[in-house]
């Protein structure tokens, strides 16, 4: 297996040397073809590192690597589904207009951009959908247009963003399974993040826990649940357990006590003093 994503020592500090520390010293791999999903407390730096993946933050420190090649800017061979489809769909074009839209401005033909889009509409399952308008559809179907459209572009790693945070419990179920059809049909490679437990370990080949705000890796979990159902998978043992093991570590984090600054300062003075009196 290659390696498709690397992040090293990766942090990102807001507002300049004493501003707002919202991601620190994290690295993680992803492998190609391999689904990975983060999973963290609200407010960790989930999106801070999606960005930063993305090219579109630069990094205060730390590197990131995308098939060996650094991130400098938004790489073509990249795609993101963000949680809302409502906004990233254009309501002015069609649902294969959408879906052709990112082809065309990579400078792919008409024939080719026809192909794509057919094809991968029709994998999920939204060909007889290509002429409607994204408010013609449910959004489920809009999310599925999104998914569509990111996987038209054939990315060497597809990142998506809280992508079924907002649809109904059924629907997201559908759409999980979705997922799962089609970065097999397509051999992707996905990172994906979540807040929901349950969510991560139905979708994983590996979970990266993320800790509290600054947020860094608290654990790499692999998962190995073999082909998923959503009832049979999630009744599992292996499945309870490993909810129980993630739901522990991101509880355990959230609840360690954070120092504040001036606490930060005053064991800084204390330690500095303790070196001077160690010194002969
Ligand atoms: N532009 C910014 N300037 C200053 N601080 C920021 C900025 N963007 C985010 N932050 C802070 O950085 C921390 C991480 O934010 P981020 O949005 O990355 O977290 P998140 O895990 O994606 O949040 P959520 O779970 O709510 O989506 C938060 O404390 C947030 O207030």
């Amino acid at each position: 297996m290659s390696t498709m994503l690397e992040v090293s020592g990766l942090g990102h500090r807001y507002g300049g040397p004493t501003g707002h520390q919202a991601i620190n010293e994290l690295s993680f791999r992803v492998e190609a073809g391999e689904l990975a999903c983060i999973v963290g407390p609200s407010g960790c730096g989930k999106s801070t590192l999606l960005r930063s993946i993305s090219g579109l933050l630069t990094p205060t420190s730390g590197r990131v690597e995308l098939h060996g090649d650094p991130v400098e800017g938004v790489p073509s061979d990249l795609a993101v589904v963000f949680q809302d489809y409502s906004r990233s769909l254009f309501p002015w074009l069609s649902v294969r207009k959408n879906v052709e839209f990112p082809l065309r401005s990579r400078g792919i033909g008409r024939d080719e951009r026809r192909r794509r889009s057919d094809e991968v509409l029709e994998w999920v399952g939204l060909a007889e959908s290509a002429r409607k308008y994204p408010w013609q559809l449910s959004g489920g179907m809009q999310q599925r247009v999104s998914i569509a459209r990111a996987l038209a572009c054939r990315p060497a790693l597809l990142l998506m963003d809280e992508p079924f945070a907002s649809v109904d419990a059924q629907t997201r179920f559908e759409l999980e399974d979705l997922l799962l059809r089609v970065r097999k049909q397509f051999d992707s490679t996905v990172l994906l993040v979540t807040h929901d437990i349950d969510e991560s370990i139905y979708l994983a080949d590996r979970v990266f826990v993320l800790s509290k705000s600054p947020a860094s890796i608290v654990a790499d979990i692999p998962v190995d649940l073999g082909e998923r159902d959503q009832i049979v998978t999630r009744e599992s043992e292996e499945f309870v357990h490993l909810r129980s093991e993630v739901a522990r570590l991101l509880q355990v984090r959230s609840a360690e006590p954070k120092r504040s600054a001036e606490a930060e300062r005053w064991a800084e003075a204390e330690r500095a003093e303790a070196r001077e009196s160690a010194q002969p």
